[in-house]
């Protein structure tokens, strides 16, 4: 059994307006002291609110990098496109003045260039699928095994047979190298898949164990 911290809201408003405080106070110290932050957030149907309660934050906002944990090979305005919606919710308010990293870049290696001038990740925000897919490492990808490995690169390209389209994910090295990490899971779906993940078996069924079993401190937040 993986032994991480759980905290349990009473509802889901006060989760994701937790969570954002929470991801506030953590990057505002990051920043102290490097003056730089990166922060990554997850896309999906979650963290929408959340993203937009830390849009109110009163953070430095032109030294931090938001990067995507995944994205989809869509055009960046598709509503797909965890881009768009990180740019809707997120990159508003006081956080206008943030940088947001784009995944949308045909080519791989300039891409990777791209990530990596950004890490290491000071705040990392992961959500999770009932599948126990996290970021895009999904179960039963063909590119899962690379993206798992200690050696692979920031960011891969990665084609699960359920998705409709293809994924570039960050890979599991700089996910679980980053310095406090937060899983974001509602309903009682993901709670189940995220006890599943915990109890044990192959990363390669369940992609999330490789961040729940990450050295930095790790929370997962969860309400119905
Ligand atoms: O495909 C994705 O799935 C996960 C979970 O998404 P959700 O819709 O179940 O909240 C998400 O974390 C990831 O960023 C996204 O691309």
């Amino acid at each position: 059994m993986i032994e991480v911290a759980f905290q349990s809201y009473p509802d889901r408003e006060t989760l994701m307006r937790s969570l954002a405080e929470l991801v506030a106070d953590q990057l505002r110290a990051a920043h102290a002291t490097k003056e730089t932050a990166t922060l990554a957030v997850p896309g999906g149907t979650t963290p929408g609110p959340f993203l937009s309660a830390l849009s109110e934050a009163d953070l430095p906002w032109q030294g931090i990098r938001v990067l995507p944990t995944d994205e989809r090979r869509v055009s960046e305005f598709s509503e797909r496109s965890n881009h768009r919606l990180i740019a809707d919710t997120l990159i508003q308010n006081r956080a206008a003045k943030a940088d947001l990293v784009s995944l949308h870049e045909p080519l791989i290696g300039s891409l990777e260039k791209r990530v990596e001038a950004v890490l290491p990740i000071d705040v990392l925000v992961l959500g999770m699928g009932d599948d126990m897919h996290t970021a895009s490492l999904f179960p039963g990808a063909p590119e899962l095994g690379a993206a798992l490995a200690p050696g692979a690169p920031a960011v891969l390209e990665i084609t699960p047979p359920s998705q409709p389209e293809a994924r570039l994910t960050l890979t599991a090295p700089v996910l679980r190298a980053a310095d406090v990490i937060h899983v974001l899971i509602t309903g009682p779906d993901k709670l189940a898949a995220f006890e599943k993940a915990r109890a044990g078996g192959p990363e390669a069924e369940a992609p999330i164990r490789a961040v729940l079993t990450a050295p930095a401190p790790v929370t997962v937040h969860y309400a119905e």
